[in-house]
């Protein structure tokens, strides 16, 4: 198991940057390839393990898919191009490639066998696999098909009508997936809106989706054809950077491409309240995706509260804006985000842990935690707990500590950004 030591940074960063691809597109990208008519090209892949897991499982559902580095090729043959897979589907530690995957297989007439790993074991999927049988498909596994391994007997399905009891875009894409192949018509209404690829992306690939406030319906029976994809940069993994610029002084760095979907740019709100010097340049669209150039300098910052709708568009940032908090004057109260408790680790009790062992003042809540700020922070021995934004998140914490840091099963930083220590090293040499 490998351990990452991260020294307090002696120069501040500076420079330029751009992160790798999007992890929700790259996952969307493949697997929408893999169900369309024709030849899909992607650029910008993200060559993380997670989509890298998407691309294995395909390929064992018999779609023959090229990658090197950022670029894929995907020969789709449309939802009867995919096969009953002779080895089991391994999901590694990806959420995402377990749930969309269920509601592809929810309609195809074989049987699969989905299994991941101690992370993934531990991860909820009655959330998808009730609404799945409730549609007719034939689902199974551990504590009546709560957890992996699940076993899965697809079919004629019906559409149905859900209303989710979570803002979860995994929840949502899997229901609409198996809804494009199923009786009638399929819809899903959420608390609030969750990221919203699979909808963008499916029409790119020429699927008709109706959108009304939170309620997304899509109609039985749709293909979807070929398509060249371009995914922007990552603003999950922006935001480490976002917030190492924020929090380290003298720092004044430039992050290219990175993607500004609404339901995804909850970050930038943060920082703005936070009081945080920022600006975004270059607004462009790719791939009908947002995209824009941020450039962030060391700031002044002040504690806030972060609750409601504005979770679902900064949920995978919660570890990395706990370190934002420690620096910011006064306390920032992070509310309604229960759903950290069931993401690759419980991200509740590992950042008030490991945080709290660095000297933070942070206290975990029901539903969130309280930080107050600004603490300065002490090195010591923490651990990812094999949870990619953990590491990083520990990582950033790291540049502003007393003396270094050590991440223990720092390995699964891979997960989502597999050049992570070569960027803090690019911005802490360039002038
Ligand atoms: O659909 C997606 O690509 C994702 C949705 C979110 O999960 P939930 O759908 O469970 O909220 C997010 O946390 C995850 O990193 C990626
Ligand atoms: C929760 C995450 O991903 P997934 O659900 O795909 O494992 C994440 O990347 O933070």
């Amino acid at each position: 198991m490998s351990t990452a030591i991260v020294k307090h940074s002696q120069v501040g960063l500076n420079g330029t940057i751009q992160v790798p691809g999007d992890k929700s597109i790259s996952h969307r990208a493949v697997m929408f390839g893999a169900i369309a008519e024709g030849t899909t090209t992607v650029e910008g892949f993200l060559p993380g393990e997670d989509c890298l897991s998407t691309i294995s499982c395909f390929r064992k559902l018999g779609v023959s898919i090229e990658q090197t580095e950022d670029k894929v090729t995907i020969e789709g043959k449309g939802w009867d191009g995919l096969t009953e897979p002779s080895e089991i589907l391994d999901v590694g530690n990806s959420g995402t490639t377990t749930r969309l995957m269920l509601g592809i297989l929810a309609t195809r007439p074989f049987h699969s066998v989905i299994i991941g790993d101690d992370s993934i074991a531990k991860r909820p999927m009655a959330r998808v696999t009730e609404p799945l049988r409730s549609m007719g498909s034939d689902i199974d596994g551990r504590q009546n098909g709560n957890y992996t391994p699940l076993s899965i007997r697809g079919g004629a399905t019906k559409g149905i009508k859900f209303q989710s009891k979570v803002a979860s875009a995994q929840v949502k894409s899997a229901i609409l997936l198996a809804g494009l192949q199923s009786e009638g018509v399929t819809s899903v209404s959420e608390p609030a809106l969750s990221r919203d690829h699979t909808e963008r992306m499916l029409e790119a690939y020429g699927v008709e989706v109706k959108r009304d406030g939170l309620t997304v319906s899509v109609e039985g029976g749709q293909s979807l054809k070929a398509q060249h994809i371009v995914v922007p940069g990552d603003i999950s993994s922006a935001a480490f950077f976002l917030v190492a610029a924020a929090i380290v002084p003298n720092s004044n760095i430039t992050i290219e491409g990175v993607g500004m979907n609404p339901t995804r740019s909850g970050i930038i709100d943060v920082l703005l309240n936070m009081g945080a010097t920022m600006t975004i340049q270059n607004e462009r669209v790719v791939g009908g995706e947002p995209i824009a150039d941020i450039t962030i300098s060391t700031s002044a910052l002040k504690g806030i509260e972060i609750g409601g709708d504005l979770i679902p568009r900064l949920i995978d940032e919660i570890p990395v804006i706990a370190v934002l908090a420690t620096q910011a004057e006064g306390k920032t109260v992070i509310r309604d985000a229960e759903e950290l408790k069931v993401k690759e680790t419980n991200r509740i009790d590992t950042v008030v842990s490991e945080l709290s062992k660095l000297g933070a003042k942070i206290q975990a809540t029901d539903d969130g935690m309280i930080i107050e700020g600004p603490s300065s922070l002490k090195g010591t021995s923490v651990s990812s707990f094999g949870d990619h934004r953990i590491g990083m998140a520990l990582a950033i914490a790291g540049l502003i500590t007393d003396g270094d840091v050590q991440i223990g099963r720092s390995d699964a930083i891979a997960v989502s950004y597999p050049n992570f220590f070569e960027h803090i090293k690019q911005l802490q040499q360039d002038k």
